[in-house]
């Protein structure tokens, strides 16, 4: 599902380069659960944002779905990125002014699904990860957990194939961590494909194999 070849990214520094991401070469399967850990500034946020099309400069070869990334343009990029991926953030994202449920219908309303449908797959996921309850608050009145799990509703409402969860449990006491990891197991088995950024070493097991990045270098592939 993903190819990268010899990818690099940098950022321009006092008339040199500061390298982020080294000659990353990966690729991961589909229906693959993969981890991604190394130190703080290793890149790891890095690779996701290429990985999750949200970061375009970069050099390098990204096939995703046998789609050449690195010669679209901007709309064939953004279209790629609403029909085929979600992304959980490392700080959740979620919209203040909007209620749980008017967050979770956004992306439903970015690709055009009459409003019924969409009440109906809201619903669905408010029931799923037992959110009901919650759907007329805002994000403020909700704990980091809760908050969380409706990140993870809002990335998946859409079904995309290819997961991207920046550090999902990184913010969350052990039981709501635990909790938003069995459902990515869930998705997991659904057959969707997770790439996830984790600093648990126990999380990090429970994926196929993890990746090890260290100074913008994959360290290790597979464990
Ligand atoms: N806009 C920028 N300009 C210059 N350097 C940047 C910029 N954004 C990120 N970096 C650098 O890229 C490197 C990798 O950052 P990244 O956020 O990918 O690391 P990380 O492994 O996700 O770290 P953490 O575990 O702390 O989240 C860091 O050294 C960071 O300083």
């Amino acid at each position: 599902m993903i190819h990268l070849s010899n990818l690099e990214k940098s950022y321009p520094l006092a008339g040199a380069r500061s390298w982020v991401l080294r000659n990353i070469n990966l690729d991961i399967a589909a229906g693959e659960f993969i981890s991604v850990m190394g130190p703080s500034g290793a890149g790891k946020s890095s690779l996701l944002n290429v990985l999750g099309l949200m970061d375009h400069d970069w050099q390098g070869g990204y096939m995703l779905d046998d789609v050449v990334v690195e010669k679209l343009i901007p709309k064939q990029r953004q279209a790629l990125q609403r029909d085929k991926i979600g992304f959980i953030f490392q700080n959740y994202h979620l919209i203040d002014d909007l209620k749980v449920w008017e967050n979770l219908d956004l992306p439903l309303q970015y690709r055009d699904i009459p409003a019924k449908e969409r009440a109906a797959q809201v619903a669905d996921m408010l029931d799923r990860f037992q959110i009901v309850g919650k759907k007329d608050l805002y994000p403020n009145q909700l704990s980091g957990g809760q908050q969380q799990l409706v990140a993870v509703a809002r990335a998946v409402i859409t079904r995309p194939v290819l997961l991207l969860a920046d550090e999902p449990t990184g913010a969350l006491h052990s039981s709501q961590g635990r909790m938003i990891m069995d459902l990515l197991h869930d998705l997991n088995r659904d057959g969707m494909t997770i790439v996830q950024v984790t600093h648990n070493e126990e999380y990090a097991k429970e994926a196929q194999r993890t990746l090890r990045l260290f100074d913008g270098w994959i360290e290790k592939a597979g464990v």
